[in-house]
């Protein structure tokens, strides 16, 4: 979300401490609201808004959570939950039939339909899967993540997490599919290389135009999914994304309503955001 003139006048230390007050924030309401004392499967995302969702939970005390077992999408949230003293499980161990009660999840970015882009930390694989094995996905993040379309304020591209032998190739289905630029994502400071996600892959991120939204694309008479235009709207892109040789899985959540399905859906039942001004503001899927 491109920033107003006042925030953006406030100096880049208080403006960093505003942005994890509100990541707490959002953190500590949808924990609040949906972390059911009853549940005993519980999905822990990863990146830097979930750590406050373990803090959240933690601070609920033993006697709160010792029935409960945490279920990690990949090395950082691993840590978390053995750092917080919570009960640790693998979602390979979540035996058929069985679903987690809720999994937390943060975004890059939400849109006005809560479809997601995410990845921006190298983890979205993990994160689908343990997102559609939850009976609910909520999704906690802060102010800045809030677009009206993916691809209006998170300009990296959509990360695809893909094989590295198949890089160049589907790099070059990304050009003809209209993606500006796409490249392999580098590996962090002292780090040769791309980047190596938690399961062996590489990260491609590829920007594309602002997606449309099925309500826009209705009205703008625009062929979607025309490649020589790179217009296209989230469900087409993300459909034809995850057909291309090599990807593994794509950081656009999207599809089934969250509140429609009992489980499966890639979209949240809810999006909290932690805003500037303390409150939280909570986006919910239309019934
Ligand atoms: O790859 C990282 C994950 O998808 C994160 O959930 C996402 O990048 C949001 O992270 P953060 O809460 O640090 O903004």
């Amino acid at each position: 979300m491109a920033m107003s003139t006042s925030e953006s006048a406030i100096p880049a230390e208080e403006q960093a401490k505003l942005v994890e007050a509100s990541k707490r924030l959002a953190a500590y309401q949808a924990v609040k609201d949906h972390l059911d004392p009853s549940y005993t499967r519980v999905g822990i995302g990863s990146g830097s808004t979930v750590v406050y969702v373990v803090e959240a939970i933690a601070a609920l005390g033993p006697a709160a959570t010792a029935d409960m077992v945490f279920y990690p999408t990949g090395a950082q949230s691993e840590e978390l939950i053995e750092a917080a003293g919570l009960r640790l499980q693998y979602i390979s161990k979540l035996t058929a039939g069985h679903q987690l009660d809720v999994a937390f999840d943060g975004a890059d970015e939400v849109d006005d339909d809560l479809n997601l882009i995410k990845g921006g930390g190298a983890c979205l694989w993990q994160e689908k899967i343990v997102a559609t094995a939850a009976k609910k996905f909520v999704c906690v993040a802060d102010f800045r993540k809030l677009s009206p379309r993916l691809g209006t304020s998170w300009k990296k591209g959509i990360p695809i997490e893909v094989l590295p032998m198949a890089a160049l190739r589907v790099l070059d289905d990304l050009k003809r599919m209209g993606s500006h630029n796409p490249r392999v994502r580098p590996g962090l400071p002292g780090k040769a290389g791309a980047i190596v996600t938690d399961n062996g892959m590489w990260i491609i991120d590829a920007p594309f135009t602002p997606l449309l939204l099925p309500k826009d694309s209705d009205k703008s008479g625009i062929q979607l999914g025309n490649e020589d235009n790179g217009v296209w709207s989230v469900d087409a892109l993300a459909d034809r994304l995850i057909k291309i040789p090599g990807v593994a899985e794509i950081g656009l959540f999207y599809g089934k309503n969250g509140l429609q399905v009992a489980s499966g859906a890639q979209k949240p039942v809810a999006a909290y955001f932690g805003m500037a001004d303390g409150t939280v503001e909570v986006k919910t899927a239309p019934a």
